[in-house]
């Protein structure tokens, strides 16, 4: 069976929209992220303060592959960091996954991250100046990742609902 998997940069919607497809579509979804914090018994800050970035992209690595070996059909919210490390990204075009990179520009982002950035270590102590570059930057560095996935689907001015329709749309 398919793996639905949404990728893209923190902030993008990810964990929101898989959630709201899972319901209206009435496929089970998992995090990630949620995934892994089960799995270690600890938050994302915590994993990355107590055994840094490495170990979280190691982890998160082995529970990718974990999940795209269900045999169940399930929608996947990867994090924002997971096709970037460890050849994710030539995961994204198997053919058993429906790969979909919610393209958010970097002032949606920003808006929704100054707001939600306490849970994600990679910009918790930046302040608003600091966090704009860091977004723009990051954001063109990871874009090669991203453009990996099988559709490009934009984001900006959509609402959550608009958003699960146009994927809908993609997997019928
Ligand atoms: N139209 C929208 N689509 C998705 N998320 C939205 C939208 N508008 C506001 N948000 C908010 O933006 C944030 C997106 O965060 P999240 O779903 O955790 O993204 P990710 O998992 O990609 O980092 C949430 O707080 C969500 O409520
Ligand atoms: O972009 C990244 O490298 C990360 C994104 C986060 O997920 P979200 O994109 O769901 O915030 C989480 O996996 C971790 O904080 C690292
Ligand atoms: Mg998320």
């Amino acid at each position: 069976m398919k793996k639905i998997v949404l990728l893209g940069y923190m902030g993008c919607g990810k964990s929101t929209i898989a959630q709201n497809l899972s319901k209206t579509a009435d496929i089970p979804f998992l995090d990630l992220d949620k995934c892994i914090e089960k799995r270690a018994d600890l938050t994302i800050n915590e994993i990355f303060e107590k055994h840094g970035e490495i170990y979280f992209r190691k982890l998160e690595h082995e529970m990718f592959l974990e999940l795209l070996q269900s045999d169940e059909e399930i929608i996947i919210g990867l994090g924002g960091g997971t096709p970037c490390y460890a050849n994710n990204h030539e995961l994204l075009q198997r053919e058993d996954v429906v790969s979909i990179y919610l393209k958010a520009s970097i002032d949606t982002l920003y808006n929704r991250l100054i707001h939600n950035k306490s849970k994600r270590p990679l910009i918790a102590n930046m302040d608003e100046e600091e966090m704009r570059e860091f977004i723009a930057k990051h954001l063109f560095d990871r874009s090669f990742y991203y453009n990996h996935a099988q559709y490009k689907l934009p984001v900006d001015g959509k609402s959550v609902e608009e958003t699960v329709q146009e994927i809908l749309d993609i997997l019928a």
